[in-house]
């Protein structure tokens, strides 16, 4: 097959996640013999697919998993896809150890006036142990995730040409810039952390390390007149020396960049100060200087878009609104936080056949046979959406399906409060140490409804 024929395929995303092997082993001599060995060996693979058996692999024992993780096609939430249609895209990567406290960036003891002319950042190595899985917890196979894998496709494609193939920024235009805008605590500065990680991961075959760095916005308004513009030079002075590790792809987040951006035509109709100004005319000026720099991206998040300079505005590449979570996506955030009661004790299995008569019957009793099949025992964690979707009206007591008419219900309510629900749940509805994933589940339903109501107080039929 031709290469340009290959090159026009959609590609299949293989993450092979390596041991620490103190930099023995190349991660590009992974790489190919990992895809060697899936091309001889595998036909068609599954999203989601966990390869086994590698360990006879020359470089086995240096990997620790290996997963089939993504898919960029038109059908982008198929699960499964042969190999003969597809172009197989292996990245080998390691993590970076877990840091309990961020860098923060230098300043000296006992120099007042000095530590508050210093912008604040945060360094981390990417990939990091401190993000994996992160992305995971957003992207539920199909429903919102679509336009996720979508911004990762574009931004994977951007960065990879600008770098590769050294585009003139003055003629291509791509100012690195992303905005993720939308209501408060819908995971906007999460998702630009993970898109950071996931995307230091995907170009593992241009940039041998990456680096994650997070601005303090905050930090760069002095409460000297006139040095906020200074404040944002500096700082992304910092940035270009980073970036001259033509190696290290840098990921620059700054949350609520409304509060660097504001219109400057307020402030020259006397509402906003002459320093936010300048701040913002500065944050431009530095944002143009970055375009010949192929390894800078820069993630932007925002609660009020009408709120940010429309030559701001203008600059963005990709834009993104970012939702309250769909019921898929709800079901996600409930069962990750269920399976980490279950895991730690906090809940537990169901004990008695009160509960759910289907859910304890023995294996060995004829009457259950029919039943057994698919029915959960003793239920240890609850399944995926994608794989309790085909079974959902076999089991109508099964802890997935109650937990699927709870994330129904409670469609409309943000990341950050859905995440809150589960354990509040415990504390406010449960009497009982520990409680059993029903009693749990009775418990969310009732916070569920409690919070709705909240949200809308004079709707008062919230039952299904
Ligand atoms: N769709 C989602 N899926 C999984 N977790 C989510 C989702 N939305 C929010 N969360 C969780 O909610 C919490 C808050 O997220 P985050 O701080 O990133 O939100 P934000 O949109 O940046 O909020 P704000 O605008 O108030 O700064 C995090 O723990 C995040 O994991």
């Amino acid at each position: 097959m031709s290469t340009n024929e290959t090159s026009f395929k959609p590609a299949l995303h293989v993450e092979c996640r390596m041991r620490d092997t103190d930099g023995f082993v190349r991660p590009d001599r992974v790489r190919e013999e990992v895809t060697e060995w899936i091309c001889e060996n595998f036909i068609s693979l599954r999203i989601d697919q966990r390869l086994e058996n590698y360990e006879e692999l020359n470089h086995g024992g240096a990997i620790q998993s290996i997963s089939v993780v993504g898919f960029s096609g038109v059908q982008e939430d198929s699960l499964f896809h042969r190999l003969a249609d597809v172009q197989l895209d292996v990245q080998a990567y390691m993590l970076h150890p877990y840091v309990v406290d961020d860098h923060v960036s230098e300043v000296r003891p006992g120099q007042q006036h000095d530590d508050e002319l210093k912008p604040k950042t945060r360094t981390m190595p990417l990939p990091s142990a401190n993000i994996h899985g992160l992305w995971e917890s957003f992207t539920t196979r199909m429903g919102i995730v679509i336009y996720w894998l979508n911004c990762i496709r574009e931004l994977t494609s951007k960065v990879s040409m600008t770098k590769s193939q050294r585009l003139d920024p003055n003629i291509v235009s791509w100012n690195h810039l992303v905005l993720l805008y939308g209501p408060p605590g819908t995971g906007k500065s999460s998702l630009s952390r993970a898109l950071a990680h996931k995307l230091t991961i995907r170009l593992g075959k241009y940039f041998l390390r990456g680096k994650l760095v997070e601005v303090d916005p905050q930090s760069l308004f002095s409460r000297y007149f006139g040095e906020s513009g200074q404040l944002v030079a500096q700082i992304f002075e910092q940035i270009n020396a980073m970036a001259d590790d033509e190696a290290c792809l840098i990921c620059v987040v700054i949350d609520e960049v409304e509060t660097l951006t504001s219109p400057r035509e307020r402030a020259a109709t006397g509402n906003e100060c002459g320093d936010a100004l300048r701040a913002t005319n500065q944050l431009l000026t530095c944002i143009d200087a970055l375009r010949h720099r192929p390894n800078i991206v820069l993630f932007c998040t925002s609660n009020m878009l009408q709120a940010i300079d429309s030559a701001f505005v203008d600059r963005i590449d990709i834009k993104q609104l970012v939702p309250n979570p769909c019921p898929r996506a709800i079901y996600e955030i409930f069962r990750t936080c269920i399976n980490e009661l279950l895991r730690t004790g906090v809940l537990v299995p169901s004990k008695s056949n009160n509960e759910d008569p289907n859910l304890n019957m023995r294996p060995e009793s004829p009457l259950s046979q029919s039943v057994h099949d698919f029915v959960l025992i003793e239920p240890i964690s609850i399944p995926r959406f994608a794989e309790m979707e085909i079974r959902l009206y076999d089991q109508p007591h099964a802890p997935a399906r109650k937990l699927w008419i709870i994330s129904q219900k409670a469609d409309g309510l943000s990341g950050r409060t859905l995440r809150k629900l589960p354990f509040l749940a415990l504390a406010l509805y449960t009497f009982t140490e520990p409680s059993t994933i029903h009693e749990g589940l009775y418990a969310l339903s009732l916070a569920v409804e409690h919070e709705l109501r909240a949200y809308n107080p004079h709707d008062t039929d919230l039952s299904d």
